[in-house]
């Protein structure tokens, strides 16, 4: 199959959600469905985790899994990350963009307003927020647990008000199946594909 390789992206899937939401479950059930050619997922942690890392001497793929590993480290990583997105709010946006050919763009950790505007500024048309929630019961059935100054902060609650999300997912154990919630998001993201093939 020929790649889709697009000028600009078709459609852009802003995810955000708490701690143990489900985002990158999520996420990856997504680009599953839609596949490697469609859609990539942006990570904006990523280059912010692989910097820090290098300077720390930590382990990259650990700092980018779900299990505990990363918590040790996530207050020291977000003041690391705000320290830099307060000189350029866009700086971890632009460094995850660049390079990214698929018509299809899933950027899985939305956390900040600054976040959401930059997409909106950049690709106004193209730009959708999707929420992913779940209980606190099943997000500590997953490993969560309060963290004062991390679950009371910015990090975390910066989009809790304000935003309008195009789609909320429930990712509840007793929610219904995640293949029948994502299905609109699927066709439109197959739709946009379809019309963005060159
Ligand atoms: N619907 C689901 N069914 C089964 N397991 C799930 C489901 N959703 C999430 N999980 C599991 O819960 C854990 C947390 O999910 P995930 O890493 O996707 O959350 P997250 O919102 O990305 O968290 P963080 O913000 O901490 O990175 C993972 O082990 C994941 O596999
Ligand atoms: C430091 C930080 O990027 C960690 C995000 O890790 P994760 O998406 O929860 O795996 C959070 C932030 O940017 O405030």
């Amino acid at each position: 199959m020929a790649a889709m390789v697009t000028d600009t992206p078709k459609l852009i899937l802003l995810f955000s959600g708490k701690r143990k939401s489900g985002k990158d479950y999520i996420t990856d059930l997504i680009h599953k469905r839609l596949g490697s050619e469609v859609c990539c997922i942006l990570r904006l942690s990523a280059p912010l985790k692989e910097q820090y890392a290098r300077e720390r001497g930590l382990d990259y793929e650990e700092l980018l899994g779900s299990g505990q590993y990363k918590e040790q480290y996530r207050a020291d990583m977000i003041a690391w990350g705000e320290r830099r997105r307060t000189q350029d709010p866009g700086f971890f946006c632009r460094l995850v963009t660049r390079g990214a050919t698929q018509p299809v763009w899933i950027v899985s950790d939305a956390r900040r307003l600054s976040d959401l505007q930059w997409f909106w500024r950049e690709y106004p048309s193209q730009s959708r927020c999707v929420r992913v929630e779940a209980s606190e019961d099943t997000r500590r059935d997953r490993g969560w647990e309060f963290t004062p100054g991390i679950d009371d902060a910015e990090s975390e609650c910066g989009l809790d008000h304000g935003v309008h999300f195009d789609w909320v997912i429930c990712n509840d154990s007793d929610a219904s199946p995640l293949e029948e919630q994502l299905q609109g998001l699927l066709a439109l993201a197959q739709d946009k594909a379809r019309a963005g093939v060159s």
